[in-house]
């Protein structure tokens, strides 16, 4: 089985606009080898969240194609986080991060202890493990979701600005488990409208200085 990673062939993603379709991405190749980090960089509203969205599979491309390792990609396959974060309310930030497991057939009785070792190693305080997710804060929400998205070492990883609502130290431990997770194989993709934090990837997708 090759596995030669992200591959995008002439990609084009546009929006829609009161004004007609407004073209996002344009003929974008780019291939990208397992075991790395890609940001997504741009100004606001140039289509990086799309572009993520088209790369998880949940947005379909206008023309092109995009491949993990030679193969369309599954989107139940991609562990993602969105800017809305989409967690599970009336459940713990553990059983969150549990169902992703049970959804993808992977939880294991020992995985309840290694679900509490990431959500440690992404800063979340013991005492909200096990507290339902609507009474986190923002921020801790945020790390639930990302720890949900690494869950089950996934090939593929999206994660859309994943430290948005944290601060340096916190968001130095989120990129720690970002790093961690391409050192185990996977591509990671990322959107990092930060210019700092673009340093920390291995490649850029740049979507340039459009505007919304
Ligand atoms: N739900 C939507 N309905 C209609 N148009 C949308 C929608 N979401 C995005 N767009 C259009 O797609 C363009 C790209 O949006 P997208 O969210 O991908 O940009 P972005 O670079 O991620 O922006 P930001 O950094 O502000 O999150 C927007 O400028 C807008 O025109």
């Amino acid at each position: 089985m090759g596995l030669d990673g992200l591959r995008l062939s002439h990609v084009r993603l546009s929006a829609t606009a009161s004004t007609g379709r407004r073209v996002l991405v344009d003929d974008l190749t780019r291939a990208v080898g397992p075991g790395s980090v890609v940001g997504i960089t741009g100004r606001t509203g140039s289509g990086k969240s799309t572009l993520l969205r088209a790369i998880a599979g949940t947005t379909p491309v206008e023309s092109g194609s995009i491949l993990l390792d030679g193969r369309p990609i599954d989107p139940a396959s991609v562990g993602v986080l969105t800017q809305s974060h989409d967690l599970i309310g009336g459940l713990t930030a553990v059983e969150n991060v549990a169902a992703r497991l049970l959804a993808r057939g992977s939880m294991r009785t020992a995985d309840w202890t290694g679900i509490e070792e990431s959500l440690g190693r992404l800063l979340l305080p013991p005492a909200s493990w096990h507290n339902l997710v609507e009474q986190l804060s923002g921020g801790q929400q945020q790390r639930v979701a990302v720890a949900r998205a690494l869950a089950g070492g996934p090939g593929l990883v999206c994660l859309d600005d994943p430290t948005s609502e944290l601060d340096e130290a916190t968001g130095t431990a989120v990129w720690a488990e970002v790093r961690a997770a391409a050192d185990r194989g996977a591509v990671v993709v990322v959107t990092v409208p930060e210019p700092g934090n673009a340093e920390r990837c291995d490649a850029l997708l740049d979507l340039g200085p459009r505007t919304a």
